[in-house]
């Protein structure tokens, strides 16, 4: 597989501060599911922005397919925790106002239409004609995620986008994302930030752990789980067991190695 995504001893710090992150290189093939753990404030929400293209490395460099990433681009979709949907349009023109963008040409009806059938694959047929506000806040991700699948784009960067969710309705949309994720001809790759190891396992190929001050790469680990997952059984197996007691002693001993030095 050829790299969708390259990071070539990126470094980043915001005006003079100390660098946030230091010499991150990372190889993602196209159509991987790769998750980023780290304690908070290591830098994960600053790598996916440089990806995103909505901030820029002081060292190194960021590409897709070999070319720089200069700026934003509908070549990468973006779903963050606060969902993001103007909140003066209903959720079907908050999804047909970005197809047209990204599908320049494409006209109104069908942008619609395309609209209307991503609301529908992730259960939103009903409150298409809603506005945001009258919403849960489970039903505004869903609606995020319908906009994000729907651009079509061939990456998707998420950050911590079921954060704020309970768990019921968590778990509800990590199988909604893995069911859309797996059943595409083409595959997204995905760089999915999240705090939760359990999350980490569950949907991504590969787990990527950033470690503190400043952010570098501590462990980068296939996920060995073979798909369509059961999440019981899953999360009942030792070998799942045994890779999320290593991924939290990485952790744990980044916070401990924090703490001695601060
Ligand atoms: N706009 C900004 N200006 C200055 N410093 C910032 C800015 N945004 C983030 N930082 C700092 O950069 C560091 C990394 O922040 P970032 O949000 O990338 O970490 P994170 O790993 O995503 O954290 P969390 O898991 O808590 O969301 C933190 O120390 C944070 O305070």
């Amino acid at each position: 597989m050829a790299a969708e995504l390259s990071l070539e001893g990126v470094g980043f710090s915001y005006e003079d501060a100390a660098p946030i992150l230091e010499k991150i290189d990372l190889e993602i093939p196209a159509g991987q599911f790769v998750c980023l753990l780290g304690a908070s404030g290591s830098g994960k929400s600053t790598l996916l922005r440089l990806l995103a293209g909505l901030q820029f490395p002081d060292q190194g460099r960021l590409l897709q397919n070999g070319k720089p990433i200069t700026g934003p681009g509908f070549d990468r979709g973006v779903v963050f925790q606060d969902y993001a949907l103007f909140p003066w349009m209903t959720v079907v023109d908050n999804i047909a106002i970005a197809i047209g963008k990204a599908q320049p040409g494409t006209r109104k009806a069908d942008c619609r239409a395309q609209a209307v059938d991503y609301l529908g694959k992730v259960g939103l047929e009903s409150a298409v004609g809603q506005y945001p506000f009258e919403l849960s806040g489970g039903m505004r991700q869903r609606a995020a995620i319908a906009r994000a699948l729907a651009l079509r784009s061939p990456v998707l960067l998420m950050d911590e986008p079921f954060g704020a969710l309970d768990p019921t309705n968590r778990a509800r949309l990590q199988d909604l994302l893995t069911e859309a994720w797996e059943t595409e001809a083409t595959k997204k790759t995905i760089v999915f930030v999240t705090h939760d190891i359990d999350e980490a396992l569950y949907l991504g190929d590969r787990v990527v752990v950033l470690g503190s001050t400043p952010g570098r790469l501590i462990a980068d680990l296939p996920v060995p789980f073979a798909r369509h997952r059961d999440r019981r059984s899953l999360f009942d197996s030792s070998g799942f067991h045994a890779l999320r007691e290593s991924i939290a002693e990485t952790l744990a001993a980044d916070t401990l190695r924090q703490l001695v030095a601060a």
